[in-house]
């Protein structure tokens, strides 16, 4: 009975997912095949679209992030059909889908492309918020204004981006680590980075792109829906420049770090009052000795080095989960540690006509040696579009090689109103023993460091305004033996891009 009432359509190229790579995976799709519909199946009433894509350098990518109606991409692309709907179900054995509104659409090729979800600290604890999408960001600032005080938890790059944010609110930031940032930093850059976190923020940032919100227009019930089922694309760079990040307080910034440590268990109010213990007071520079604090908090949390503090609420920025739950459901996809879907080199997974890209799958391929999956936006948008390269070249039996984009890891970012350059094992990642740093720093202003392995350069991490990033790129590409530069690589009074030339 249930059958009569599905309306049986039939798609040949399917993209599930709203999100950059989902987006940008149909677009390329809609290009290659200009007289087929591809359909673009998502659970959010909003798509992301990249807008003004610059190319930095031969494989560092920049572009502002628009969160747009579906109806946009439809008129920009009259063959992607969009289909506001959530997968229900993936029958991967008879090459069909069926989403929430009861329809099934038979696939010759599908591209799943779900994103991830925030991997919480304790998941069902009101006081524990992720984020993720727009609404969860909205979430956070909501409570925010009328927080006092907030424990982030997670080291990564929320975290930071959070802790440089936060104003009028007294920030606990507890990290495993020893230094800040150990997803994108070493010891070294962290140390860069934290003078900044403790002197005033600059009054005037540097002008920077951001995302926008182009939401208006948009049906509310769904933008509701979306919500409830916690399904929203991930946010994108200058995520927070639209949202204005301010706590109760008068006070600019007040961050107290906690290093080394990590929560052993949360409290809620007449949880902690049954305990009979003592919370602590903010550390502050001028108070580093530990007080009682007599302040009620709704929530408090205990961390492994044995401290208690009350707070709000709690963020927990500690990484991500791949949404891959629903398409796992009687489908026996390889699975990767990280609990994504294997893809190789050409972005297929284990499944036959079924390929993953972003946030979703796990880079199963024997990668280059200076290049690293990373849960990115732009490796997001270079998966979808590979994605989509390699699903016209098995319809029209071509053969692929794998994109440029994969050579080199390759990341621009900006923390602590610092422009930050990621390139290849920026972190040594992998490398062993085996290789040597060599940094130039003038604090306050830039940061740089390479990482050398057999007089090869490896990886680099350019804080500031270096320009050093493009011809590092070809050295790290183009792996030539640099020693017998030596330390004049680094050397402020040398042209290094003239040297190179
Ligand atoms: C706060 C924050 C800040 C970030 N900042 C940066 C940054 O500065 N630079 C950077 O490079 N990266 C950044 N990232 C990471 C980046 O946003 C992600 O890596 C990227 O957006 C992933 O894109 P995606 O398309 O794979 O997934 P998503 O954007 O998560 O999209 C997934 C899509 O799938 C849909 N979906 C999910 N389940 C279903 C279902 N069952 N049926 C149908 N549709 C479904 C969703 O609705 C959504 O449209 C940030 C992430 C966050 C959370
Ligand atoms: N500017 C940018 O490029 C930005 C990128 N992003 C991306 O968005 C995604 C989500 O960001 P985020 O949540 O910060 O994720 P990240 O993966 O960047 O960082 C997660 C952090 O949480 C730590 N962690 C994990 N589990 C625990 C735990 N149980 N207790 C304490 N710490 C823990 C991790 O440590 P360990 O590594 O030791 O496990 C790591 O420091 C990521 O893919 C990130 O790359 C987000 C914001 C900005």
């Amino acid at each position: 009975k249930e059958a009569a009432h599905q309306r049986q359509t039939m798609g040949k190229f399917v993209v599930v997912g709203g999100g950059i790579a989902g987006v940008t995976c149909a677009e390329e799709l809609a290009v290659s095949f200009p007289s087929e519909e591809i359909l673009l199946i998502t659970a959010s009433p909003v798509i992301k679209a990249v807008t003004n894509f610059k190319q930095v350098s031969k494989i560092l990518e920049e572009f502002d992030v628009e969160e747009q109606p579906s109806t946009m991409l439809e008129s920009r692309f009259p063959n992607i059909k969009v289909i506001e709907s959530g997968l229900k179900q993936l029958k991967s054995k008879e090459h069909c889908i069926v989403t929430e509104d009861g329809n099934q659409h038979v696939y010759e090729k599908l591209c799943l492309c779900a994103g991830a979800k925030p991997k919480l600290i304790c998941e069902g604890n009101p006081y524990v918020l992720g984020i993720r999408d727009t609404d969860s960001a909205q979430e956070f600032q909501k409570q925010l204004t009328k927080a006092k005080r907030i424990m982030i938890i997670g080291n990564g790059g929320i975290a930071l981006e959070l802790v440089y944010e936060i104003e009028g609110c007294e920030v606990i930031w507890a990290i495993k680590d020893k230094a800040i940032g150990n997803t994108f930093f070493d010891a070294g850059a962290a140390e860069f980075l934290t003078s900044k976190l403790v002197s005033e923020k600059p009054e005037a940032k540097i002008p920077h792109k951001r995302t926008k919100y182009t939401t208006e227009g948009m049906k509310k019930e769904a933008r509701s829906k979306a919500k409830a089922d916690n399904v929203g694309s991930a946010l994108g760079p200058d995520w927070h420049e639209g949202l204005d990040l301010k706590g109760t307080e008068e006070f600019s910034h007040k961050v107290h770090i906690e290093p080394m440590c990590e929560v052993k268990k949360i409290y809620l109010q007449e949880e902690f009052r049954l305990l009979k213990k003592n919370s602590l007071t903010f550390p502050t520079n001028h108070n580093k000795s530990v007080t009682t604090d007599n302040e009620t908090w709704p929530v408090y949390v205990e961390l492994t080095n044995e401290k208690l503090y009350g707070c709000d609420f709690i963020v927990s920025a500690t990484g991500v989960t791949p949404n891959t739950e629903l398409f796992l459901h009687g489908n026996n996809f390889d699975v990767g540690e990280d609990g994504g879907l294997k893809v190789d080199d050409h972005m297929h997974t284990s499944l036959p006509d079924i390929y993953a890209a972003g946030d979703i799958c796990t880079a199963a391929w024997q990668p280059s040696p200076v290049w690293q999956q990373m849960r990115l936006w732009t490796q997001a948008r270079q998966m979808g579009w590979y994605a989509a390269k390699c699903m016209t070249a098995a319809r029209l039996g071509n053969c692929i090689d794998m994109d440029f984009s994969f050579e080199l890891f390759a990341h621009v970012t900006k923390f602590f109103n610092f422009k930050v350059v990621l390139l290849g094992k920026y972190n040594a990642q992998g490398l062993g023993s085996d290789h040597e740093l060599m940094l130039r720093c003038t604090k306050g202003q830039e940061y740089v460091k390479v990482v050398m392995q057999n007089g090869r350069m490896m990886g680099a991490v350019l804080i500031g305004e270096t320009d050093l990033e493009e011809t590092f790129e070809n050295l790290i590409l183009n792996q030539m033996d640099l020693s017998p530069y030596g330390e004049e690589l680094l050397d402020p009074n040398i042209d290094i891009e003239d040297y190179f030339d």
